[in-house]
């Protein structure tokens, strides 16, 4: 597979007012790209519109012969719920849905593969503890342990190390860094620019609408992020509709379909 998934002048509207707007450029395969900009930039909302969670109000993604079952994606911690009564295996074990029978029956490998993800973030003998009963760090490594086993070609992370210790931080920036090794396309929405500027080779600077887009040491300079911060902070909230010239009657919103 070796398609890019492109943005053609990408806006994503929640009820017509614009969170990313007139977005273009390319992931290409492979590639390791941070997501940066300023609280409320559009940061996550472009995510979802990648993974299709979100429908373009304008413009487009395209995503090539790529289908949801390509993409991994881990949202930001605070819309994840932790209260279910689910097992750390069961959630880890939610990774490999793709792969389970028409029953939903998981395969003896699976399970192995569980155990497997699991010892690689570090909670070896978690397998029975209940999710709720978890630390932020903790929880976020399962999340991790569930990302492996999807095993997807295209890996989102929203905000993976908010929250976090720095030595959790160091073992799930070594996966993300394993993925990029591996082939597999990496988009992480980050706030820590020395980490973006340390291990990220790509960035992608929003302030809603995109600031710079290509390699990080080109676009993180001064110039750019006074320029995100000098955008983020003339938002008018209450700024008038965002009305694209054509507007077929189905994209009027921007839609909300069912999140992993
Ligand atoms: N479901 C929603 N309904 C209406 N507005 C929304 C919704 N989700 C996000 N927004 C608005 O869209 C804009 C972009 O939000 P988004 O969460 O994408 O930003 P972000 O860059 O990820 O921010 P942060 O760094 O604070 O997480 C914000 O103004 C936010 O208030």
């Amino acid at each position: 597979m070796s398609v890019p998934i492109r943005l053609d002048n990408l806006t994503v509207t929640y009820e017509r007012h614009p969170a990313v707007h007139h977005v273009s450029g390319a992931f290409q395969p492979g590639s390791l790209t941070a997501i940066a900009g300023p609280n409320g930039a559009g940061k996550s909302t472009l995510l979802k519109a990648i993974i299709g969670e979100l429908r373009p109000a304008e413009g487009s993604v395209d995503r090539g012969e790529l289908t949801r079952n390509d993409f991994g994606y881990l949202p930001q911690a605070a819309d994840i719920v932790r209260h279910f009564p689910i097992s750390v295996a069961d959630t880890i074990m939610l990774g490999a849905w793709k792969n389970s029978g028409a029953f939903g029956r998981f395969s003896r490998a699976d399970a192995e593969r569980a155990r497997d993800a699991l010892a690689a973030v570090g909670l070896a003998g978690f397998e029975r503890r209940h999710i709720g009963s978890l630390s932020a760090g903790q929880f976020q490594r399962v999340l991790f342990a569930r990302l492996l086993l999807q095993d997807a070609r295209i890996i989102l992370l929203d905000e993976p190390f908010t929250a976090i210790d720095q030595r959790t931080t160091r073992d799930l920036l070594d996966i993300v860094l394993r993925w990029h090794g591996d082939g597999r396309t990496v988009i992480a929405v980050l706030h820590d620019f020395d980490q973006v500027r340390g291990h990220f080779p790509e960035t992608l600077l929003i302030a809603r609408e995109l600031v710079g887009w290509g390699r990080t040491e080109d676009v993180m300079n001064p110039d750019n992020l006074i320029k995100a911060r000098a955008m983020a902070e003339h938002w008018d909230e209450d700024a008038g509709d965002c009305a694209p010239e054509r507007e077929p009657a189905h994209r009027k919103l921007a839609k909300r379909e069912p999140a992993e």
